[in-house]
């Protein structure tokens, strides 16, 4: 069966963050707006991306702040580190119960109550402003668009390994539905996701080995603050193998297997876990029927408007080159959506924030240290929030320009990610060291590392022959000025 709708003004395709966004934000504006999503509304976020590993995340840590409650004086069970019981079906349950509390906000009625149409279906392109929906039992429709947003995010990428698919590799989409706690996993990936899930993993009981065939972790992030979580994943039981690739895995005793790595050494497992990057889901799009390009990454081009080749065709969220966070999906959405509908050439923000949630967490905001920035440092051992709950190492660090704007920072430690927020305001508003100095922070929190780092920097100007020199002045004209009278006795001190 094949019906033809009207010409909508804006089709999104992918129902994840950036197509939900476009499309709420579309509707708002008055736009009429079709949404289409060919599995679930909510998108890898929602059902495999960051709730379930957040979740997951959650239980870890409080497994692992129990065995080390005695560090504080606190007693679990017998005090010993295997008194605290991990009940593996229960933790996955309070998983579910955590994608299903953010569901309805994803969901295809809170689309319908904000104008959207939704259609269940998969999406391709037929020519510059017209598509079709394989809808499944009710057939293909036929959508003609003013415009459109591209939002069908990625896949996991699977390495070519010899025998890995053997050995049922899990990603993202599915290591949520393992029944029983993994007695070995083996973790391929160094990145957010295989930094997250193996410590989720040993938290919980699992002997994790993590392979990463780039010399660290994070690769995208402050060496000091990648060097500082490997020391924490290593204090977690991981056994962490970096610049190593997985090379081949074979079969072994009773349904486990053996990985052999690139420095000749192997690993047992009974699950693996491949966290090695991702693809964009373009396959079956018929993009080039579109007029769309793509890169030689298969990313979808887009201009600093978030327009592809197509002008009539944007693009948002994991599908582009732009880095693969739901905050960015959300607001490139967004954007994207606007500047469809209203014709505007708004630009997607390049100050993109970044977390790793683990503990410690790993925050960082705009550009890393390099030479020709100024940077300042301020450790844990100099922070007394830090020093008073025994926080371990940790540190700020504040990049700033020639004119001693905040250009990045990077945070490691507990609730980095919260304090990052002040500090990707500071670079979006082109906030200088002395505005941050200036700015009261409640003591004693983690922030008190950012503002000490910034008062740092203006005591350290004030410190400069001119700055010396103004002071002097200064004082100067006070003292004679009092000696005067023409200072108001109410201001003498
Ligand atoms: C384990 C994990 C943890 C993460 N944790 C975080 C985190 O803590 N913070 C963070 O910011 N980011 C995190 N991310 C990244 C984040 O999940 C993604 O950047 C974000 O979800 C991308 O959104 P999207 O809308 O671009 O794509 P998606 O959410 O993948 O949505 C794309 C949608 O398009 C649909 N689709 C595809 N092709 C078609 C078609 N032809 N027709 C119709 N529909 C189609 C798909 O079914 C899908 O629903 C994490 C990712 C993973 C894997
Ligand atoms: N907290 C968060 O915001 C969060 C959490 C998870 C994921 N994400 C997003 O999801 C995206 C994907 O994450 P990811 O960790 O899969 O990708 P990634 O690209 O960040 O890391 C993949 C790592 O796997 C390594 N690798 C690739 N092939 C390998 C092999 N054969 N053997 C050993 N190592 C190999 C790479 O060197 C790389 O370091 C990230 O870009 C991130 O933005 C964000």
């Amino acid at each position: 069966m094949t019906g033809e709708a009207g010409v909508v003004d804006l089709l999104v395709v992918g129902g994840g963050t950036a197509g939900l966004v476009a499309a709420r934000t579309a509707a708002r504006l008055g736009a009429s707006v079709l949404l289409v999503e060919r599995v679930r509304t909510g998108g890898e976020c929602l059902w495999t991306g960051c709730v379930p590993s957040k979740a997951l995340l959650a239980a870890a840590h409080a497994a692992a702040d129990a065995r080390a409650a005695a560090r504080l004086g606190v007693r679990v069970g017998d005090g010993t580190h295997g008194a605290v019981a991990v009940d593996f079906p229960a933790v996955l349950a309070g998983v579910r119960r955590a994608i299903a509390a953010v569901q309805p906000d994803d969901s295809v009625e809170s689309l319908e109550a904000g104008g959207v149409e939704v259609l269940s279906g998969t999406a391709r392109f037929t020519g510059p402003a017209a598509a079709e929906v394989d809808t499944g039992a009710a057939g293909v429709r036929v959508v003609r668009f003013r415009s459109a947003v591209l939002a069908t995010g990625s896949d996991p990428v699977v390495p070519d390994v010899p025998g890995l698919a053997g050995a049922a590799p899990l990603t993202n989409e599915d290591v949520w539905t393992v029944d029983d706690l993994p007695r070995r996993l083996l973790v391929v990936g160094g990145g957010a996701i295989g930094c997250e899930l193996g410590q989720a993993f040993a938290r919980l009981g699992s002997a994790v080995t993590l392979v990463e065939s780039g010399s660290r972790l994070l690769v995208r992030e402050d060496p000091e603050a990648a060097a500082l979580l490997a020391r924490a994943l290593a204090a977690d039981g991981i056994d962490l193998r970096t610049g190593v690739a997985l090379r081949s895995v074979h079969p072994a005793a009773d349904g486990a297997h053996r990985a052999e790595l690139s420095d000749g050494t192997t690993v047992g497992f009974e699950r693996v876990v491949v966290a090695a990057g991702r693809r964009p889901r373009t396959a079956g799009l018929e993009l080039a029927a579109a007029g769309v390009d793509v890169d030689e990454h298969g990313q979808v081009v887009t201009d600093t408007a978030l327009r592809t080749s197509n002008p009539w065709i944007f693009a948002a969220g994991d599908v582009t080159a732009h880095p693969r966070f739901t905050h960015v999906a959300g607001v490139h959405g967004s954007t994207a959506a606007g500047n469809a509908v209203l014709g505007l050439r708004r630009r997607a923000d390049p100050a993109v924030p970044r977390v790793t949630f683990t503990q410690p967490e790993v925050a960082a905001v705009g550009v890393a240290a390099q030479d020709g920035r100024h940077v300042l440092t301020v450790r844990h051992e100099e922070v007394d929030r830090a020093r008073a709950e025994d926080a371990g190492p940790g540190f700020t660090r504040l990049v700033l320009d020639r004119r001693n704007r905040i250009v990045g920072a990077t945070v490691v430690g507990p609730r980095a990610g919260e304090m990052l927020s002040e500090l990707a305001l500071a670079v979006r508003l082109r906030c200088t060291a002395a505005d941050l100095a200036g700015t009261m922070h409640a003591y004693p929190t983690y922030a008190d590392g950012s503002w000490k780092a910034a008062i740092a920097r203006v005591q350290d100007q004030l410190d400069g022959r001119l700055a010396r020199l103004a002071v002097q002045v200064l004082r100067r004209w006070h003292r004679s000025a009092t000696t005067r009278g023409r200072v108001p006795v109410s201001r003498r001190r």
